[in-house]
């Protein structure tokens, strides 16, 4: 079960005259859902990015069980707000050009990209063409096309951001459903704090100047939900809403929302 460790990781991009991450610790295990949340331009992404192999860290390491990480790698697959497809090709080979790069033979990879694409819940979407598919019908394809490198990790940044509320929430137990049935640890970027509460198994809060996480809030909420519990009931949960306060207050820290 690889581990992903970031350790006193801070970045300070060119020419800028101050850090943009201070000495920042996170962990990810196989399993947990770790949801990266804090004020816009509190180093979010530039954590992710890290994690991904996009940016190297100024100091500090970034590593898989010892192994450091220098660039991206099919063990890490990365889904953004924007879904990212090749609009040129339909559903299926969006996400069968992932195995493509495998080598894998076509009828085979046609198989496998059908199966996924039945996993986020797109049974008959393979054969039709980007462009005629809503924008959370493209998030999923997208996540799809993640889960078809079978990666050790998911990191995710803002991957509902820009679906509307109604779509986002049907996502987020989506997430979930591929959380549980896939043995990955995930890290995931969210501006949304009753989002950060219900999927993470973990949310950790940054704040800003230098980027920090400044409170991990160790929660199970995603948990009840895969183990059969109704969001709506989990979400009225008195303790679900203690801990969207207690998010909030660790975010705004005490200044008003
Ligand atoms: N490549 C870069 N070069 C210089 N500065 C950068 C670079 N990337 C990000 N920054 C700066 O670093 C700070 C943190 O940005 P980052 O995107 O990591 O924050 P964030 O918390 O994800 O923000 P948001 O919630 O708005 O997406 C910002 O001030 C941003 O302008």
């Amino acid at each position: 079960m690889p581990t992903l460790s970031l350790n006193q990781v801070t970045i300070r991009y060119d020419g800028e005259p101050r850090p943009t991450i201070g000495s920042t610790s996170l962990t990810i295990d196989t399993g947990d859902f770790v949801v990266l949340t804090g004020r816009s331009g509190c180093g979010k992404t530039s954590l992710l990015n890290v994690a991904a192999g996009f940016i190297t860290p100024s100091s500090g390491t970034a590593g898989i069980d010892g192994r450091s990480i220098t660039t991206p790698g099919a063990d890490r697959a990365v889904v953004f707000q924007n879904d990212a497809l090749f609009p040129w090709l339909s559903a299926r080979d969006n996400v069968s050009f992932a195995l493509r790069m495998r080598g894998m033979p076509k009828a085979e990879r046609n198989r496998r990209a059908d199966e996924l694409l039945e996993r986020v819940r797109l049974p008959k979407a393979g054969g039709k063409a980007v462009w005629e598919l809503s924008g959370g019908m493209r998030q999923r394809v997208g996540l799809a096309r993640a889960l078809a490198a079978d990666p050790d990790f998911l990191l995710m940044d803002e991957p509902l951001g820009a679906l509307d509320a109604l779509t986002r929430e049907r996502m987020q137990t989506l997430l979930l459903d591929i959380w549980a049935g896939a043995n990955v640890g995930v890290l995931m970027v969210t501006h949304g704090i009753e989002e950060a509460l219900l999927l993470g198994t973990r949310g950790a809060v940054m704040a800003p100047d230098p980027g920090r996480i400044v409170r991990v809030i160790e929660t199970g909420f995603g948990r009840r939900y895969v183990a059969g519990e109704p969001v709506r009931s989990i979400k009225a949960d008195k303790d679900f809403i203690a801990g969207r306060a207690e998010l909030a207050d660790a975010i705004f820290d005490g200044e008003p929302a």
